[in-house]
C-alpha cells in the first residue's frame, strides 16, 4: 500500500492529493457512484477491511468530554472575567476586602456551576451518541462472520438482522424491505419504508435515494425479504462521515456566527472604556496637583476604571444563563450551547409551518366528495357507504405507505385516518416470486355479516360474498414527497387482467396530472368552499394500465405512472389548531416579534388557520399576491385586497391593484392595516421577474402557502438579508429584553417535541 499524508480537523480526515496538490476531504462511497455499482460489492476479506480501516479509522462517534481545566480556561477567558480579575486585584490593593470577597464568591459560584453544567451536557451527549454492537459482515463467496461494528468500513456488505437493529453506519439497501424509525435524525416518528436500490445507471444522491438508504442511528423495526434470503446492505459511510456523525459535529463545532449581542457588548465596553479613560486622566491630573503619592494616584485611577462596568455583571450573566438552562431542561429542551440563550433574546421573527406545529398532529376525517357525471357531488360523510367498486374508495384504501407492526397500523397520520375511514383491512402479501425487489401489501374490504333468512352468518372463515370478494394487492409504491405534493401506488385487484394506478395528493397537483376532460367543472368552487373553512383537502386520481410483469413494474418511471389520470374525487380532513397556539402567537405579537406561516398546504386553508390563531389580526386586511403569466414580457402581478369587513358583500370585498398601482414603496395609498399572502408559484415568479419587489413582500408577508422545501429556505434567507436581528441596543437588551427572553422560553412548551431547525440572526424557524 502506498504512503498517504493526512490531517484531521474537527473529526474529519483530509488526505493529500498529489495531482491537485491540496488536501481533499476523505469521503465514503456516497460520491459519484452509479446506483447499479452498489450491487457489485460482494464483501471484503479481513485483510482488505483492515487496509481501509487504516484510512477511515474506527467506525465510532466519540464525543470528547473536556477536562475541567480546559472548560475553566474557555469559560474564564472572556473579556468580562478577565476584567473582573483585574478589578479584584485593584480592590484588594484598595483594601475593599468584604466587597471583593463577596464578588469573588459570586464569580466562583458562577464559573463552577457553568463548568459542572458544561461537563454534564458533554457527558450526556457522549452517552446518547455512543453506540456499538455486533454485526454480521459478508466476507465474499457466501461466507459470513460476526464482528464488532467499530471495524466496519465503507464497502463492507452487512446483513440486516430479521428482527431489526439500530444502524451503526449509513448503508445502501441491496435487497428486501426495511421499515425504519428515523426519529433520531428527523424528529418524525412516522416509520419510513426503505426499498432496495434499483440497478439503474443514475448517479447516487443521498437526498434523492434516501428511500434506499439506511441511516446511522435510526432503528429498523421490521424487515421483509423473500423466503430465507438474507437482507443485505452495503456500507456507505462510517463514523463522523455518517448523517449521525454530521449531526454530532454540528453540535460540537457550531458554525461561527456573528451575533449582534456580541458586537453590541464590545461596543458597550469601548464606550465605557473611553469614559473610564477620561475619568482616569482627570483623576491623575487633579490628584497630582494636590501632590498625592504616585502609588495612591495609580490605585485611585485604576479603581475608577473598575467601577465603570458593574462588577457583578459577569456573575449575574452566568447565573441568568444557568437559570434559563434549567427552565429549558424542565420543558425537555436540551441546550448544549448556553450562548444561544442570549441569541434567543435577539429573535424578532418566528416562522412556523402549519401542520403539526400550529395545528394538531392528528387529523379527523370529515368526508369525501366523489365525482359523478363530470361534477363533484354532495359530500359523503359515511365513507363505508361508498360502493366497493368506487375508484375513490379504492384509492383511499390502497394509496398509502402504511404498515402493520405488532398489530398496529403505522405510517403518516393522514394516511392512517384516510385508510381507517374506509374500514378496509390491510395484510402483508405472500411473496411474489417473479419480482426480486419489493414486497407488497394486500388490502381488502371488511367481512360483513350477511343475513340469510333472518339468521346472521358471521363469515369467520374468510369466504366473502360476491361483492366483497376482491382483494387488492399493492405492487409498487411511489412514496409521498413534499416537493411533489403527491404519492402513488400500482395495484392489482384479484382475478383482474389489468393494473390500476392510484395517485393522491394536493388538488392542484392531481388536477395538473389529470386528463382535463375528467376534471369536474365545479372543482375550483368546491375546493374554495372547503379550504376557506380551514379543511385539509386531498385529491385522488386513477388510471388503468394493461397487466405487465412485476419486474417491468419495478422499472416504471414515476413520471410515466403519474400522468393522464382520471380525477375521481376529494378527501376532506379536519385539522384543528392546538389549544395553546393562539396564546403563543399573542405573546409573540405582544413582544413585537414578527410571526410568519410558511406551509406546504393550500393558501385558503393557510389563511383560514392564520386568522384563527391570530397570525393575521382581526383588523388586518389580507392582500393576496398572484401572478398571471403572459405570452411575452413579464408576468402580471395582481394584488387582491381581501377586506374582512363582514358588512360588505363578498364580491365587493375584493379589490385588485396592479404592481404599479400598489406603490409598493410604503403601501401608503392604503389607509388600513394589511399584510401579504402568496403561494410558492407567485414567490418563484416574483423572485425571478421582480427581484426589487421581494424585500417589500417579505417585510409585509405573513402567509406563504404551497412552498417547497427549497422555497422555505429561500424565504428564511431573504428575511435574514432584511436584517431580522434584535434592533435594540445592548442596554435595552439588558434591562428590557431579558424578561422577553424568559417569555420566549416560556412559550416554547407549545411544541412538545421542538426542533428549532434554525436559530440564526434573530430568526427562529420552528
Ligand atoms: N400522505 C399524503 N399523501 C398525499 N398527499 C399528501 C400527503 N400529505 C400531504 N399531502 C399533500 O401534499 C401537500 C404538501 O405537503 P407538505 O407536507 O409539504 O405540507 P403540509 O403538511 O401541507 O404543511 P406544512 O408545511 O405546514 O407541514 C399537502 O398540502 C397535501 O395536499
Amino acid at each position: 500500500m502506498r504512503e498517504l499524508r493526512a490531517v484531521w480537523c474537527k473529526k474529519l480526515c483530509y488526505v493529500w492529493d498529489d495531482q491537485r496538490k491540496e488536501f481533499v476531504k476523505l469521503a465514503g462511497l456516497d460520491r459519484g457512484r452509479k446506483c447499479f455499482e452498489y450491487h457489485r460489492f460482494k464483501g471484503y476479506s479481513a485483510y482488505e477491511q483492515s487496509l481501509r480501516l487504516a484510512i477511515y479509522g474506527k467506525n465510532e462517534i466519540h464525543v470528547p468530554v473536556n477536562s475541567i481545566l480546559t472548560i475553566l480556561v474557555l469559560e474564564a477567558l472572556t473579556p468580562f472575567y478577565i476584567f473582573q480579575v483585574f478589578s479584584i486585584m485593584v480592590w484588594f490593593a484598595e483594601r475593599y476586602y468584604y466587597y471583593t470577597i463577596a464578588i469573588l464568591l459570586m464569580s466562583l459560584f458562577g464559573i463552577t456551576s457553568s463548568i459542572v453544567q458544561t461537563r454534564k451536557n458533554q457527558r450526556s451527549l457522549r452517552e446518547s451518541m455512543h453506540s456499538a454492537g455486533a454485526v454480521i459482515v459478508c466476507r465474499g463467496n457466501g461466507r459470513y462472520e460476526e464482528i464488532s461494528s467499530s471495524y466496519l468500513v465503507p464497502g463492507d456488505v452487512i446483513e440486516i438482522p430479521r428482527n431489526g437493529c439500530t444502524m451503526q453506519c449509513d448503508a445502501v439497501l441491496l435487497n428486501g424491505n426495511c421499515i425504519v424509525n428515523e426519529s433520531m435524525l428527523t424528529g418524525e416518528s412516522v416509520p419510513v419504508t426503505k426499498n432496495p436500490m434499483p440497478k439503474t445507471n443514475v448517479t447516487y444522491d443521498v437526498k434523492e435515494d434516501s428511500f434506499h438508504t439506511l441511516f446511522c442511528g435510526t432503528r429498523i423495526i421490521q424487515t421483509r425479504s423473500q423466503g430465507s434470503d438474507r437482507i443485505l446492505a452495503v456500507v456507505l459511510r462510517t463514523g463522523f462521515l455518517t448523517s449521525k456523525g454530521e449531526l454530532v459535529r454540528s453540535i460540537l463545532y457550531p458554525p461561527p456566527s456573528d451575533f449582534k449581542f456580541d458586537r453590541d457588548s464590545y461596543k458597550f465596553i469601548v464606550i465605557l472604556a473611553v469614559i473610564a479613560l477620561l475619568g482616569c486622566v482627570y483623576t491623575v491630573i487633579s490628584k497630582s496637583e494636590r501632590s498625592i503619592a504616585v502609588a495612591d494616584i495609580v490605585i485611585k485611577a485604576l479603581g475608577l476604571i473598575t467601577i465603570v462596568i458593574p462588577p457583578a455583571l459577569p456573575a449575574a450573566m452566568t447565573l441568568g444563563k444557568l437559570y434559563a438552562l434549567n427552565r429549558l431542561k424542565r420543558q425537555q429542551i436540551f441546550c448544549m450551547n448556553s450562548r444561544v440563550i442570549n441569541v434567543s433574546g435577539s429573535i424578532d421573527c418566528v416562522c412556523f409551518d402549519k401542520t403539526g406545529t400550529l395545528t394538531e398532529d392528528g387529523l379527523d376525517m370529515w368526508g369525501v366528495v366523489p365525482v359523478d357525471n363530470d361534477k363533484l357531488k354532495e359530500p359523503i360523510k359515511d365513507i363505508t357507504s361508498l360502493p366497493k367498486s368506487s375508484p375513490l374508495l379504492k384509492g383511499m384504501a390502497t394509496c398509502h405507505s402504511l404498515t402493520i407492526i405488532n398489530d398496529e397500523l403505522l405510517g403518516d397520520p393522514l394516511d392512517v385516518k384516510v385508510f381507517e375511514a374506509t374500514g378496509w383491512i390491510i395484510e402483508e402479501a405472500s411473496i411474489n416470486n417473479n419480482c426480486n425487489s419489493s414486497i407488497s401489501n394486500i388490502v381488502k374490504p371488511p367481512i360483513i355479516p350477511r343475513k340469510v333468512n333472518s339468521i346472521t352468518i358471521n363469515n369467520l372463515n374468510g369466504s366473502r360474498g360476491k361483492d366483497d370478494q376482491s382483494q387488492i394487492e399493492i405492487i409498487r409504491q411511489y412514496q409521498f414527497s413534499s416537493t411533489l405534493q403527491r404519492m402513488s401506488v400500482v395495484t392489482k385487484t384479484d382475478n383482474s387482467s389489468y393494473l390500476e394506478i392510484f395517485c393522491k395528493g394536493s388538488p392542484e397537483m392531481i388536477v395538473s396530472l389529470s386528463n382535463p376532460q375528467s376534471v369536474p367543472h365545479n372543482m375550483q368552487d368546491k375546493l374554495k368552499e372547503f379550504t376557506e373553512k380551514g379543511y385539509r383537502v386531498i385529491a385522488v386520481g386513477t388510471r388503468i394500465i394493461e397487466e405487465i410483469c412485476n419486474e417491468e413494474i419495478q422499472k416504471m418511471e414515476r413520471t410515466a405512472v403519474e400522468s393522464n389520470l382520471e380525477f375521481v374525487g376529494l378527501i376532506i380532513l379536519e385539522n384543528r389548531i392546538k389549544p395553546e397556539t393562539s396564546d403563543v402567537i399573542k405573546v409573540l405579537k405582544g413582544a413585537k416579534i414578527k410571526t410568519v406561516m410558511i406551509t406546504g398546504d393550500n393558501i385558503q386553508t393557510a389563511l383560514s388557520v392564520a386568522k384563527e390563531c391570530g397570525i393575521i389580526g382581526k383588523n388586518e386586511n389580507v392582500i393576496n399576491v398572484t401572478v398571471e403569466p403572459i405570452e411575452s414580457g413579464k408576468p402580471i402581478v395582481s394584488f387582491d385586497v381581501i377586506k374582512t369587513n363582514r358588512n360588505v358583500n363578498k364580491e365587493k370585498q375584493i379589490q385588485t391593484y396592479s404592481c404599479d398601482e400598489i406603490m409598493m414603496e410604503n403601501g401608503n395609498n392604503f389607509n388600513f392595516r394589511y399584510c401579504y399572502a402568496m403561494t410558492g408559484t407567485t414567490w418563484a415568479i416574483i423572485k425571478e421577474c421582480y427581484p426589487d419587489k421581494v424585500a417589500e413582500l417579505v417585510e409585509k408577508g405573513v402567509v406563504f402557502a404551497r412552498m417547497s422545501g427549497q422555497q422555505k429556505q429561500q424565504l428564511i434567507q431573504e428575511l435574514k438579508t432584511l436584517g431580522y436581528y434584535a434592533g435594540e441596543s445592548l442596554i435595552f437588551f439588558l434591562f428590557l429584553f431579558l424578561p422577553l427572553l424568559f417569555i420566549l422560553i416560556c412559550t416554547i412548551p407549545l411544541f412538545p417535541c421542538i426542533w428549532v431547525s434554525g436559530i440564526e440572526k434573530g430568526l427562529a424557524y420552528i
